[in-house]
């Protein structure tokens, strides 16, 4: 297809931008090394922000004392902006006052909903409108540091009202980005935020944790970008988290149909939903290392390679819940449509599931609202156990000695191989150290 604009997407995450330093390479890294063209700029919030604002929030939210953490981030928000512009310039106080103006508003929000004691079912809902403001902070900074057009992502990525995990409205995003970005990138650099989108009523909305990676790919999509580069603190895509695994191997070139198995099962490098829309348009994505820019990466494409170096993958936070009968009756195709319909409305993802006569058990992320909901709804029908604090591990490529490294010494409650990838639960423990 011909590409319109010869327009490259950046992503820059939040251990990229995690204080002044970082912001200076990352300016660094578009003036220095950007290919020539258009360049759009997607920013996650600085360092942990997210994690700081949904600790925040759901102090708020439970009506308790919530300032003792807002300040912190405040502090650190203006550290960097102290550190990264001159001594009273005009532009350190603009962007000061920028910063002032979204803590005031943050503050305001918060503080009514300590007083208005919500049912927990608005939770997720609030959580968007507040917890999206690292985002819009860590742009305002980024933006003004690069000299880049700020541009709030929200009035053109539509999503429907699912929050938290807003679903892009295509047709919608892609008519008001084709209509609003082009003339911006025409005029240079332009930085917007990750991870955010608005329902049609302008309400925000988050497209899930650490989905600022999809909202790269949802620009690129639109803009039909000739690439996407992902600046990771990582050297590329590799077979396992080297923050869990001794001995990683990078992959130089991997097909978006591997990718998007690794990332599923839990490769916290990219989301999942990222793959899709570069895909569909043949956009190549790049994971490269913003500490060394002109190393080569990873390439992930429309391409063919052999069999791949063992791809291990663990996700913590893990609950494994079990279904049973109440009467000895099986578990038929009519209990496990309950059952799904529960987990769906609970919104709980199923990692993993197996079946036997009278159990049926799930592997879920954790989460106290939503396991809540499900025994709520199913608890008359079914008798419902379930472990939380465990660890689904993947191995994506399996032979018997990765299989052995990963297994030897653990305890598996759950256990399945197809014949691609073996996945297992089991209880939380220092992971070993396989691979190679
Ligand atoms: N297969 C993998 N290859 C590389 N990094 C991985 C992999 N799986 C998990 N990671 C982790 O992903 C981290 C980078 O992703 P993330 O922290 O989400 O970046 P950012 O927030 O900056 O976008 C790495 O530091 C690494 O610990
Ligand atoms: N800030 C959001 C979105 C995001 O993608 O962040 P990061 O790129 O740092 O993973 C989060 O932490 O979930």
């Amino acid at each position: 297809m011909q590409k319109p604009y010869s327009l490259q997407v950046y992503k820059f995450g939040g251990a990229s931008v995690k204080d002044a330093a970082g912001i200076t390479n990352v300016v660094r890294i578009v003036r220095e090394h950007g290919a020539p063209g258009q360049v759009l700029i997607v920013v996650s919030a600085m360092g942990k922000t997210t994690n700081a604002l949904e600790e925040i929030y759901h102090l708020a939210f439970n009506g308790q004392e919530y300032a003792p953490k807002l300040a912190p981030l405040r502090e650190y928000h203006a550290r960097v902006i102290t550190e990264l512009f001159a001594d009273d310039s005009a532009e350190q106080q603009e962007v000061q006052a920028e910063v002032d103006q979204l803590f005031s508003q943050l503050d305001q929000q918060l503080a009514s909903l300590r007083q208005q004691q919500l049912h927990t079912d608005h939770y997720d809902q609030y959580y968007d409108q507040t917890v999206s403001v690292g985002e819009l902070l860590s742009t305002r900074i980024v933006a003004r540091a690069l000299g880049a057009h700020w541009l709030d992502c929200r009035p053109l990525l539509r999503t429907d009202h699912t929050w938290r995990e807003g679903r892009i409205d295509w047709p919608t995003t892609e008519h008001n980005v084709r209509e609003h970005v082009p003339a911006l990138l025409q005029r240079g650099p332009v930085v917007t935020q990750g991870f955010l989108g608005a329902t049609p009523n302008g309400q925000t909305t988050t497209l899930g944790r650490e989905g600022s990676d999809y909202t790269a790919a949802i620009f690129a999509y639109c803009l039909q970008a000739q690439a996407v580069t992902i600046w990771k603190d990582v050297a590329g895509l590799l077979n396992a988290d080297p923050k869990f695994f001794a001995d990683t191997v990078r992959y130089p070139e991997i097909s978006y149909q591997e990718t998007i198995e690794m990332a599923y099962y839990g490769a916290s490098v990219i989301h999942p939903k990222t793959i899709k829309p570069l895909a569909l348009r043949g956009i190549p994505l790049f994971v490269k290392s913003f500490l060394n820019p002109t190393a080569e990466g990873t390439r992930i494409g429309d391409c063919r390679h052999g069999l791949l170096a063992p791809a291990f993958i663990r996700k913590d936070g893990q609950c494994l819940i079990s279904f049973e009968s109440k009467d000895l009756t099986f578990i038929s195709e009519e209990n496990l449509e309950v059952i799904f319909g529960a987990l769906s409305q609970a919104r709980l993802k199923i990692n993993m599931m197996q079946n036997s006569a009278i159990s049926f058990s799930v592997c879920t992320d954790f989460s106290p609202y939503r396991l809540e909901k499900l025994l709520d709804l199913l608890r008359s029908q079914f008798t419902i156990r379930y472990n939380a604090n465990l660890e689904l591990y993947n191995i994506k490529n399996y032979d018997g000695n990765s299989i052995r490294q990963l297994t030897d010494g653990r305890e598996l409650l759950l256990e399945q191989r197809t014949r691609q990838t073996f996945q297992f639960v089991c209880r939380a423990t220092p992971a070993p150290a396989p691979v190679a």
